[in-house]
């Protein structure tokens, strides 16, 4: 697979850088600010010894300034020694100097000798300080009178040795802190990383296949066409639906159905190549992307790969199981502009791949969207069919092949369209059913089928039919009040239940096991008949149909036109296993005298199709009914 495109630096790492760099910056000017605050309070401590050393010095000198006792003033001053800070002091008197303290071994500017007169700013400002002293001036009085002053210088040096000291310790409970958070930081940010990784993980891979998602696909498609464009060369899309998907998933559980798709992708992975891009889009569906397509026919061949590479079986938990896709194929830029068409085109091919049979590829062709828009012409006209009283009901006549006897009929709907004409249910039910038109338009079935075999009755023309049976829907059985109508209308219409029968297609049977089982049990305990449509074509197995409460199984048409030839060891088999499991047998669509005479001798009970008679509109089959017209029977055919 081409690498995925470049990963942003993700937005976590850059926070945590970011954090860290200003937690740093922060704690430094911290320490900063602190050790200048330190020193001014410092400093000014100092000062304040000094004053009030000043000041017990000057209380102290007095009487030597006033006899001019310059011994007694040095002793005096010489007291100031022992404060290991004060490096000069000088006591002045009429403007001269009558003492001094000079501390040992003290010299430059700190230790210069005093001026012979006080210092006029000292005067003024009584102190003062620099980074290399504090200084301080206080007057002596007598009498009421300053008769002289007092000066202390002191040194800031141990105070920088104590702020020294003070701002290593800052710095190393900064650091402290620093690398306790950083460490903190880190487990937080090894979290977020995998947080993140995780993140991007589901934002861009599919967790079940670990094949890039519809999200990364998109990007890559983009990519694609952006390549083929600056190259002037094309790229290639193949849509992929796995067809029966959702019976693996209802039958062996949505555990299974993961795994088998993760063995999808694996087998496409092994199977492309890997320059191709495999992306898995949701479900059932998966895109692969050519580009550039080496050839016009690459698509077909890497179309049939797929298809291949999928027949071979998939074992999941001990089952063996066959999986086909149905494959829509289109290419940029001839059948498309921009992404979203390119992908536009791909499924309305792919469409066309399932509706011809499914197991096989369809490449996009421009008549595929007519086709598209004449569906959207058909569903408009359905919506309005309803309203226009453009539907009616033919019924089939089912025949007892022991007796002869009409014993059932099948209620099949007609549409006859002011605009388009007579559609054929098999083209408008699948459209009703997926524009969901099928709901009014089922019960509207129902109504009419059940309010005319009540007026048979009524009239005791139905002393022969066992049942009438209108067709189900996939909509309608999963419609949770559609058995709330069905008893509403018998009520209504006072048709016992046990005449009317209720068919339901083998294959939307086994779309949901679980919900239609429960539909099933419900339409047992209405009284109901029950009646599995189109044989054979469902993919459901003697234990479901041990389980499930039906009355009746219809041979699919398909199988009975293959007897005596290709279906009849299908059809014999059918026969055979129902009744195995006590239930009656209908085959649908007998055309021939052959086909009845072998499914006859295989023991079917009824038969249904044109050769005994074609849907007919209501008042033909009343006149059936009526005339209580006996088919000659197998026996004596
Ligand atoms: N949910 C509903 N589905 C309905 C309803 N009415 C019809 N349908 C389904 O549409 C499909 C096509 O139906 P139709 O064109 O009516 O075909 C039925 C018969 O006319 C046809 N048939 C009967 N005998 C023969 C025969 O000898 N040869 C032959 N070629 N065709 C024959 O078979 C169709 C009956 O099929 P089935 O229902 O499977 O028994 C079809 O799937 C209908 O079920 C509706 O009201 N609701």
């Amino acid at each position: 697979m081409k690498p995925a495109t470049p990963r942003l630096r993700p937005i976590g790492s850059k926070m945590v850088r970011a954090t860290m760099l200003s937690a740093a910056a922060a704690l430094f000017v911290a320490s900063i600010l602190l050790t200048v605050f330190q020193f001014i309070s410092l400093r000014n401590a100092l000062e304040r010894d000094l004053q009030v050393q000043a000041h017990i010095v000057g209380s102290n000198s007095t009487a030597a300034l006033m006899f001019s006792d310059a011994s007694a003033q040095d002793e005096i001053l010489g007291g100031l020694a022992s404060s290991p800070s004060v490096v000069s002091a000088t006591m002045y008197r009429s403007g001269r100097v009558l003492g001094r303290y000079l501390r040992d071994g003290i010299k430059g500017t700190l230790a210069a000798p005093p001026p012979i007169t006080p210092d006029a700013e000292l005067v003024a400002t009584h102190k003062r300080h620099n980074f290399e002293y504090v200084e301080v001036l206080e007057p002596v009085h007598a009498n009421g009178e300053v008769i002289g002053q007092v000066t202390i210088r002191a040194s800031l040096g141990r105070l920088y040795q104590r702020l020294g000291t003070f701002a290593v310790f800052t710095l190393l409970v900064a650091l402290g802190s620093f690398g306790l958070s950083w460490l903190l930081v880190a487990r937080m940010r090894k979290a977020v990383r995998l947080a993140e990784e995780h993140l991007h993980f589901l934002a861009h891979v599919d967790p079940v296949t670990t094949l890039p998602n519809r999200h990364e696909f998109n990007e890559r498609l983009a990519f694609a066409l952006d390549c083929a464009d600056r190259q002037e060369t094309s790229a290639c899309l193949l849509l992929l639906d796995l067809d029966n998907f959702k019976i693996v998933n209802d039958t062996l559980g949505h555990d299974s159905g993961d795994v088998l798709l993760k063995q999808v992708a694996q087998r496409l992975t092994g199977t492309l190549r890997s320059t191709d891009i495999i992306c898995r889009l949701g479900g059932d569906e998966f895109v692969v992307i050519v580009e550039p397509p080496e050839d016009s026919e690459e698509p077909d061949r890497v179309a049939n790969k797929i298809l291949t590479a999928l027949s071979e079986s998939f074992m999941v938990q001990g089952h063996q199981l066959f999986v086909s896709a149905s494959i829509g194929v289109s290419v940029y830029p001839q059948d498309a502009e921009d992404a979203r068409s390119l992908m536009r085109c791909a499924d309305t091919a792919m469409y066309h791949a399932k509706n011809k049979g499914k197991n096989g590829y369809e490449i996009f062709r421009p008549e595929m969207e007519q086709r598209a828009h004449k569906r959207l012409k058909l569903e408009a006209n359905l919506r309005r069919a309803l309203q226009n009283d453009e539907l009616y009901l033919h019924y089939q006549p089912q025949i007892d092949v022991r007796s002869g006897r009409m014993t059932g009929v099948e209620v099949l709907v007609r549409w006859t369209c002011e605009e388009l004409g007579t559609v054929s249910p098999a083209e408008f039910i699948p459209v009703a059913e997926e524009s969901g038109v099928i709901v009014s338009l089922g019960r509207w079935v129902l109504q009419t089928a059940c309010r005319q075999a009540a007026a048979w009755r009524d009239a005791g023309l139905l002393d022969t039919i066992e049942h009438v049976a209108v067709n189900l829907s996939a909509c309608q059985t999963r419609d949770a009040g559609l058995m709330d109508e069905v008893a509403a209308l018998l009520e209504e219409t006072g048709l016992p239940a046990r005449l009317l029968e209720l068919e339901i297609t083998e294959g939307v049977l086994m779309e949901n096991v679980h919900a239609n089982l429960e539909l099933l049990q419900k339409i047992q305990a209405a009284g109901i008949h029950l009646s599995i449509d189109d044989f054979g074509t469902g993919y459901s197995s003697m234990s479901y149909l041990k389980r499930f409460p039906i009355d009746q199984l219809k041979i699919d048409r398909s199988f009975v036109s293959g007897v005596p030839g290709d279906g009849a060891a299908i059809a014999t088999a059918i026969i055979a296993m129902a009744h195995s499991l006590n239930l009656s047998v209908v085959a649908e669509g007998v055309e021939t005298e052959e086909q009845m005479r072998f499914l006859r001798d295989a023991g079917c009970d009824v038969m249904q199709g044109y050769y005994f008679a074609r849907p007919l509109p209501a008042d033909q089959l009343t006149a059936l009914l009526t005339e209580r017209r006996l088919w000659p029977t197998p026996q004596q055919a």
